[in-house]
Parts: structure tokens; sequence; C-alpha cells
């Protein structure tokens, strides 16, 4: 014998009803089967809805009857000849009737007991089932209809009973063994206490009525019908990668179901458990889908298993209440007393911990009950509180569970390192810890909030053999933004293959538009959708980063903005890394790039501007390197210049210097502002940031720069700036005429020696490793304490988008895989 139990969904109208017909009629084939049905889907909620309306004196309660008798009817007519309806109809009209007969007396009385409650609810599965059994009739099945209320005994803990275990199976083994049919079916949910009045078994009790009666005939298996594909590793609602779980332990089922894992009733497992009956999870729509496997040989499981962590299972709605106090230490009783407290009001205890020093016992529980749990628990310690032995009950709210599940946990070293890695780099902040010493159950209480992106953590890093999902949030869309976003659209396809990430551009910004989607902006369209976009602000669009609180987010400011750099710390503080072309938060005061990097190291994000050196060449990453490593950084000669090193390579006295600077423009290597490079503070602030990543505290005003430019050509507007060059051209060409009766090429060089740090034009002569530089060039010459005399040399193109943005890209692969 087995038994199948259809919930709500699969029995929700005549069409669903049909496919269950299918599946056991087909199943009966073979075996004798026991159907146990929930009541049709949403019809329970409406018949509690009614008694509470009628409760509340709002007649709405007789329209709500109405619909209920509507669909009973509707399933009626749908399922069965014509010929045959009137019986049936008879039957659900007497019992709506019964329905408004109980309201009326409700609505009088202006009350509802859980009593009435339970009356009310058990017509829901009372009906289904009888229109069932009917249904089947009419096939080829041989069909038995049983009230379960005959052989499921409970105490009068009226809408969540409590089964008489002894008495029931007694009541069930009997009934099978004195009645033979081919299929009987039988309303799962309600039973019915030592007075034969009607009882409920919490909701979801349709899977313990079930799991009950497989148990008592000894089935070969039970079988639960949903409308999903199985257990999942992980709410799908919420991880949208989440899998089935094709093989499960039977306590690791009861501690996914105990939290939240909705799929079966908790109580359900017990009894199958006891009769090591294997019980299956499968889907009404999709007969044909394996489904998931709860119990079975042990042996079995471990071959079966690919995962350590069977599932991720969330409980929402919780309140963290924490007895403290130094009067608390070394005496025993607090705990019990606690307890004591809590369970007098009924109040179920969801997690606990406590401190090993016995300072602090720290207990959730569902918030629903949280004022009463501080009025019981204050009660009961108040003398202790007055001699200020105990603190009043410290209690926060708007809390989750998460929990991880998996037998094989307990056996390998590490599991709770990487839950707690993995939620830390996502700035998921953790309340309390429980883990059993069985360890098959890690359970983290956080903020609501955090849920969604820990289950999506979590997953990634336990089940994702395919890829890691990365959000990017690109602020900047001109020249490097625009090569960025080509080069994420050439790599995407790669990333995914090879690298198993992927990389969705969520939001994108620049002076004037912003957008956002959460699958991912095209990155072929992207700037036709831009235009479209809404207005941009920048704490529109960081306070949206912060809301969306998506995992591995990455910040990337591709501007040349003072304010977008300051934007960087509140993003750190949400462990939301930044990745950085522009250089002016590293090269603001001493105290607030320092501020950004204890950020990013607190909040376990991570701070990366490789191209604000070089662009795409690897400078910031050797100087860490050199120093991780323990060497010293004794001085540093470079042209980190690719706007002046090209201005220079290409003046020879043919072209007006204004000319060439603009073509450097064009060319995309200055900066958005050209004076920047032309003054030299560009390099100032590239010097600056060695100085830093070297070890020593600079501030821009320490360094000193000889500027080679005409002080008049640094005041007013960019197009003066040019006006200004081309009347200085005299300037200009002196410059190159002394360099060259020199037998020199002008370089603008940046040294840093003995913690000293300038700036300036140099003349440089052939043999001087700064001599060979073409192009848009850019040379750091590195001397250590381990490259005294021969420097550590990088050299290679220092400026242009497409170089630039792939450093970005490169800082954004670096922050990934952190
Ligand atoms: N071009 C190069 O070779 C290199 C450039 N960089 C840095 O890259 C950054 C960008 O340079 P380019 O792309 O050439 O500049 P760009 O002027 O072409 O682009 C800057 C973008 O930032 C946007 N923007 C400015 N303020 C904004 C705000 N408040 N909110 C949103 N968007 C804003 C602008 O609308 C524009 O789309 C600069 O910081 C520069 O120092 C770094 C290394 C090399
Ligand atoms: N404008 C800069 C670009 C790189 O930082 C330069 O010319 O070097």
């Amino acid at each position: 014998m087995q038994v199948f139990k259809f919930g709500g969904s699969s029995v929700a109208n005549a069409n669903n009803i049909k496919k269950v017909a299918a599946i056991v009629s087909n199943a009966a084939k073979k075996d004798s089967i026991v159907v146990v049905v929930s009541a049709l889907g949403g019809i329970t909620d409406l018949l509690l809805q009614a008694g509470k309306e009628a409760a509340n004196g709002h007649t709405v309660y007789q329209e709500q009857i109405r619909e209920i008798e509507q669909r009973h009817f509707e399933a009626v007519r749908a399922l069965m000849p014509v010929a045959s309806q009137s019986a049936l109809l008879s039957l659900v009209k007497k019992a709506t009737n019964e329905i408004e007969e109980i309201c009326n007396g409700i609505f009088l009385l202006r009350e509802i007991t859980p009593k009435n409650l339970d009356r009310l609810a058990a017509y829901g599965e009372w009906l289904s089932s009888q229109i069932i059994a009917a249904a089947f009739k009419q096939g080829d099945m041989q069909v038995l209809w049983k009230d379960a209320r005959e052989f499921i005994f409970t105490n009068s803990d009226f809408t969540n009973a409590e089964v008489d275990l002894a008495i029931t199976e007694k009541e069930i083994r009997k009934y099978f063994k004195e009645n033979k049919s081919n299929v009987f079916v039988v309303p799962g949910f309600i039973g019915r206490d030592g007075n034969g009045v009607t009882t409920t078994l919490g909701r979801g009790g349709s899977d313990y009525t079930a799991a009950l009666i497989a148990a008592a005939v000894d089935a070969t298996s039970l079988q639960v019908w949903k409308d999903v594909n199985g257990m999942m590793t992980a709410d799908p609602r919420m991880a949208p990668n989440a899998k089935v779980i094709e093989h499960i332990s039977y306590s690791e089922a009861m501690e996914l179901s105990h939290f939240g894992a909705k799929v079966l009733y908790p109580p359900t497992i017990q009894p199958v458990m006891s009769k090591n009956i294997p019980l299956y999870v499968k889907n009404t729509f999709a007969p044909e889908m394996p489904g998931t496997i709860v119990g079975g040989k042990s042996k079995e499981l471990k071959t079966i298993r690919e995962h350590i962590v069977s599932g991720i299972s969330s409980v929402n709605n919780i309140a963290l209440i924490s007895l403290e106090g130094s009067g608390m230490i070394g005496i025993p009783g607090f705990s019990k007393r606690l307890f004591e407290a809590l369970s007098q009001e009924r109040i179920n205890v969801v997690l606990i911990t406590q401190s090993s020093s016995e300072h602090s016992i720290c207990v959730a529980i569902d918030q629903r009950y949280l004022e009463r749990a501080r009025l019981v628990v204050d009660k009961a310690f108040a003398d202790e509180i007055l001699l200020k032995k105990v603190e009043p009950l410290k209690v926060e709210t708007n809390l989750s569970i998460v929990a991880l599940v998996g037998e094989q946990m307990k056996s390998l070293p590490g599991v709770s390192g990487r839950m707690f890695g993995a939620m830390g780099r996502n700035g998921i902040n953790i309340r309390a810890i429980a883990q059993g010493s069985s360890e098959k159950n890690i359970s983290t209480v956080i903020a609501t909030d955090d849920v969604r992106k820990a289950i999506n953590v979590l997953h990634e890093e336990f089940f994702e053999t395919s890829y890691k999902q990365l959000n990017l949030f690109i602020m900047g869309l001109g020249n490097v933004g625009a090569k960025l976003m080509d080069q994420l659209k050439q790599q995407h396809a790669f990333l995914k293959q090879h690298l198993k990430l992927n990389v969705s551009v969520v939001g994108i910004s620049n002076s004037r538009k912003m957008l956002f989607k959460e699958h991912g902006i095209s990155l072929s369209g992207w700037k036709e959708s831009l235009a479209a976009g809404e207005p941009a602000s920048l704490s529109d669009f960081t306070n949206e980063i912060i809301k969306r609180n998506l995992r591995n987010s990455i910040f990337v400011d591709v501007t040349a903005n003072q304010e977008v750099a300051k934007a960087y710390g509140k993003l750190l503080q949400k462990s939301i890394s930044v990745v950085a072309c522009n250089k002016i938060a590293a090269a603001s005061p001493f105290t607030e790039y320092k501020k950004l990097k204890e950020l990013a190291h607190v909040y376990n994000a991570r701070f990366l501007f490789e191209t604000n050196v070089g662009a795409a060449l690897p400078v910031i990453g050797t100087l860490n390197d050199l120093r991780r490593s323990g060497d010293e950084i004794k001085s540093i000669q470079a042209v980190l210049s690719g706007t002046l090193n090209f201005v220079f390579n290409h003046y020879d006295g043919t072209r007006k210097f204004a000319e060439v600077v603009k073509q450097a423009q064009e060319e995309g290597y200055t900066e958005p502002d050209p004076r920047l490079d032309l003054s030299g503070v560009d390099v100032m602030r590239k010097i600056l940031i060695l100085a830093r990543e070297s070890g020593f505290e600079l501030e821009m005003e320490d360094i000193v720069n000889h500027s080679f430019m005409p002080a008049s050509c640094m005041k007013g507007s960019v197009e003066e700036f040019y006006k200004c060059m081309a009347a200085e051209e005299a300037h200009f060409s002196n410059l190159l005429d002394a360099a060259r009766a020199d037998n020199s090429q002008l370089k603008f060089v940046a040294e840093l020696k003995d913690g000293k740090a300038s700036v300036g034009l140099q003349h440089i002569k052939p043999g001087n490793d700064l001599y060979h530089l073409y192009g848009k060039d850019n040379v750091v010459l590195f001397y250590t304490a381990r490259y005294p005399e021969q420097p550590l040399v990088i050299k290679g193109a220092g400026a242009g988008a497409d170089v630039t943005a792939s450093g970005v890209f490169a800082d954004i692969m670096r922050a990934a895989n952190e």
C-alpha cells in the first residue's frame, strides 16, 4: 500500500483534480493507494476569514460563503456528468448552509473561539475529499471515502491539536485491515478530540495525516504531491538558482522544514522516519520529474550527494531577546527560569545562544510574542533587575534566521568559516549564531533586509557549480566608461564560461541620466536606454545601490568628480567594493585616504585604484607586492603623464604646442580638464599615491611642482587656456630648443626620495632609463632594498581609454575574486 497526499494547489480546481485522478489511476494499477487531500486551494483561508469577519460584525462573510459554494459547485459541474451532479451539489449546498449557520451564530455573539475555527476549517477538506472521491469513481478506480475524524484522535488543543499516536495508529490499522479497496480517499488536516469534537492538526496538517496513515499501515512509500518539483536547495522566490534536492535524509528534511522550507509540514517526517518509509516530494503538474526522495539507505545517500550542504532555509519575523547581567555569572538556574517564564506564556524558543562567560543568554522567538516575552521575563527577574544583577530584557526586532542544513557538515572542518566569510564579505552582520553538536544545522540571526542577499550568497558559496553573480554599478560613461561597457560586453560569455562569473551591470549613470535594471542593463543598447533613463542624482544612485542590497556588488567610479569620490565611504560601510580610476579619493587628504582603506578592511570590501597610476600598467599592484614581501621602497623615478609624454614626443616645432595638446585631448589621454595634466597636478596626484602606497604620509601640499607652464595660462576657462598656450608658443619653443641644445629630450618627471616628492620638466639624455619612452608611454623605476642599483622597471602605455578601461576591468575581477 502507498499513501499519496495532494496539496491545495494540486486540487485547486477541476482541471487540476483531473491531473490528480490520472496520477492515482496510474499508480492504482499496481498497488492499493490511500489518497489524502487538502481543501481546494484558498478555501481554508476563505473559511477562516468568513468566521473572523462574522466575529467582527462584518456581513461580508456571506459573500465569502457564496464564493466557497461557487468554487465547489464549479468543480462538481466540471468533473461530473450532468446526471450524477445533483447528489454532490446538494451535499455542497448542505455544507455551505451549515457554514452559514455557524457564521450567523458567530456574528450574533461577535465572538469566535478556536473550537469554532476548527469546525469551520474542517469543511474545506471534507468537501474536497467528497468531490475528489466522486470524481475518481467516474474512472476505472474502485474508491472508498473515509472521514479521517473516525481514526485520527487528538487532544482538545483546537487549531493545533496534538495527535494521540497510540490510539490513532491502532484505529488506522483496524480500518485498513477491515476495509479493502483499490483507492481510499481521506480528508487531511482534521481529527477529533475525546468528546468527538472536530479538531485540526495545524496549517499544513494534511501532510501529517498522510504520514500517520503511511506509518500505521507500513506503507511502501509516502508521496507528497505539490506544485513544485521537490524540496529545493533554497526558496526559489529568493534564490532564482535554487535547484531540486534529489535525495535528502529524514533529519535534514526535518531541519529544512522546521526552518521555513514550506514544502513539508514539519511533523510529517517523524512518523515515516520511525518506520523507515521513503517519502517522495513530487510535482502534480510535472509527474515525470523525479522529485525529492527523503530517507532511504544512507549508503545510497553518500554516493548521490554532491554537496556538503543540503539546503538553505530561512524564517522571518524573529526577535532576539537577551538576558544579561554580571549577577548571572557562575550561578545556576538563570536559564531554567528564563525558559520556564517563556514556556508559561507558551512562547516557543526558536534558537538559543549563551556566551561561555555566562554573562548573557540570547533567545530567538517569533516577533509576535515579543511584548508577552518582555513582560513575563522582566517579571520573573524583577528582584535581580531591582538589585542590578540583571538588566531589563534587551530586545532586537526585524530579524530573520538563515540556516545551512546538511548532515555532511559535521565531518568537514571549515563549513562555518566559509559561511561566515561569504556573509561577511557581503556586509551581512550576524547578530547571533547557533550550531548544535550534531552539526546538522548552522543557524545565523541577521537583519530581515539582508535575507535575500544572504540566501543568494550562501547558495553561491555552497551550490553554485554553474556561476557566481557579480553586480556592477558604473558611474561615469565618458571615454573610459564607454570602453569599459564594450569590454564587458565582449568578455561576458568568456567570463561565464571560463571564470564562472555572471557579470550584470545593474546601474549606470553619467552626469545627466541614470538607469537601473536588476537583471542587467543590455550591454549593446545601453546608450539609448540611458538617454531615456531618469535624471541623474549621485545620492539617489548610491542610495539605490544600498537599497537593492545585492550580493557581490561593486561600485565603479569612472568619473573625475570630487563628489562621487566622497561617496565611497558610505558604500564601503555597506561592504560594497569600490573600483576607481578617478584619482581624487586616493589623492585626498591623507586622513581621508587612510579612512577609506580602513573602511574597506573593516567592512570586508575592496577599495581598488590601480588605474590611478599608469592606467592599466601594474604599478600599484607591484608596489604592494614588493612591500608585502618585506621589500622597502627607497626611491621612485617615473614619467607618469601619458599626456605630457605624448605632447613632448610629438612637439617638434612643426606644429604649435597648443595643437599637440589638443591632439592629446582628442585621443583621450588627457583628464576631462586638460589643465590638470599640463599644470602637473595629475602627476602630483600620481606620485602622491605612490608615496602613500610606499608607506609615506604625504599630502598634495608636500609635493614640489616645478611647473613649466606660464602662470597666465592657468587662469580662466579651458578655451582661454588653449588661446593662452597658442599666444605663448615662443615659451614652449624655447623649452624645446634648450633641450635640443643640451642633446636631451623633455620629460615631465616625478621623483620620490627620502620621503620627499617632486615633479617637473627635465632634460633627459640618451642612456637614461627615461629616455626611450614613446607615444603616451609611462615608465616607473622602483629602487628598493632588493633592487638597490638596477631598478625594477614598469613601462608601457600609460593613458588612453581602452587601456584604462582594461585596468578598471582587471580591478573589478580582483574585487570579484576576493
Ligand atoms: N583617459 C585616461 O587615459 C585615463 C583616465 N583616468 C581617469 O578616468 C576618469 C574618466 O576619464 P574620461 O573617461 O576620460 O572622462 P570623461 O570626461 O570622458 O568621462 C567622465 C564621465 O563622468 C560623468 N560624470 C561626471 N560627473 C558625474 C557625476 N557627478 N555623476 C555621474 N556621472 C558623472 C560624465 O558625464 C562622463 O560621462 C578620470 O577620473 C580620469 O582621471 C585614469 C587613468 C587613465
Ligand atoms: N590624463 C592622464 C591619464 C591617466 O591617468 C595622463 O595623461 O596620464
